[in-house]
């Protein structure tokens, strides 16, 4: 059987709890083989970014096209996009390569680092969220992106509106930095419905947007409608968080492997154990 293919465009986590690497880990967790395309390079972990190195956008365009013209994929999703140059560059592959496209409009990560320069959203807006099939904003992306402050769920519904007057074809407005337990509004451009989840009192949250928007990806690639992706997403993120492992001194990552059996089957421990002799 042909193994369902997913590519992330986004920047490296040196930490390993978002971006590119948080995504691999997604689509390897729900068995969606996948591609990647660097469009950044942080030096980060738990505690925090310490530096960014942008690529060049021509290397950008050159990791999607090396990509599609071998491998290919079913559905695509975008992280951390740095600048107005990537933005458009992406957009160009996005339009060429007709992808399938989930947008997470990462703008700022957990401690507040800047992950998208100012003067970029207005291109993210313009550019790239009309090319989407779902844009997955948190509450201050979604209040960058209509301009407004957002303090109810009503609020949040119009946001998803406004939103999808933007271009995409369907929204979110997550929910995981309001308080209590985590609504994420999902909006198709005629009917909305409210994604809920217990809060899970934890720390470690870091890479929970790049970790959702990934299982989105991969449940299209698998063959899901938006509907299902969004609500069997929302499902993996909330076990995942309950099975942090605790990594780091600051906001760890969340585990992407809480479906799989914790022990080594029988034939991977006895070739451990021999290993070990
Ligand atoms: N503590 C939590 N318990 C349960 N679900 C959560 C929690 N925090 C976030 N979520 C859920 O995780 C998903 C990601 O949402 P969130 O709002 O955290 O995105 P994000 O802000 O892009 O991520 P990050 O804060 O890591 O940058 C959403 O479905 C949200 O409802
Ligand atoms: C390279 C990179 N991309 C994205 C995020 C935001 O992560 P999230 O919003 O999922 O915590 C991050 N911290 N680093």
């Amino acid at each position: 059987m042909k193994q369902p293919r997913a590519m992330t465009i986004a920047g490296s986590d040196s930490g390993a709890g978002a971006g590119i690497q948080a995504d691999l880990k997604t689509f390897a967790a729900l068995d969606v083989y996948g591609t990647s395309a660097i469009t950044a390079i942080t030096v980060q972990n738990t505690l925090g970014v310490r530096d960014v190195l942008e690529m060049p956008t021509t290397l950008v365009t050159e990791q999607i096209d090396a990509i599609m013209e071998d491998i290919g994929t079913d559905s695509a999703k975008t992280g951390m996009l740095a600048s107005s140059p990537l933005i458009e560059a992406v957009a160009a592959s996005v339009r060429k390569w007709n992808l399938r496209l989930v947008i997470d409009p990462v703008m700022r990560a957990k401690g507040g680092d800047p992950l998208l320069q100012d003067e970029a959203v207005s291109t993210l807006r313009s550019v790239l969220l009309p090319l989407a099939e779902v844009v997955t904003p948190n509450l201050p992306e979604a209040e960058t992106l209509i301009g407004k402050r957002i303090t109810s769920l009503e609020e949040m519904r119009e946001a998803a509106r406004i939103i999808h007057d933007q271009g995409p074809r369907h929204v979110v407005v997550k929910g995981g930095h309001a308080l209590g337990d985590p609504i994420d509004i999902y909006f198709d451009g005629s009917h909305f419905s409210e994604f809920r989840a217990e809060r899970i009192d934890t720390p470690h949250t870091h890479g929970t947007g790049c970790t959702f928007s990934a299982a989105i990806a991969a449940f299209l690639a698998r063959g899901s409608s938006v509907y299902d992706a969004v609500y069997a997403a929302k499902q993996y993120i909330t076990e995942a968080l309950r099975h942090a492992p605790g990594i780091g001194h600051g906001h760890g990552p969340v585990n992407h492997f809480w479906l799989h059996a914790p022990a080594l089957p029988a034939v991977l421990s006895t070739a451990v154990s021999q290993i070990g002799e």
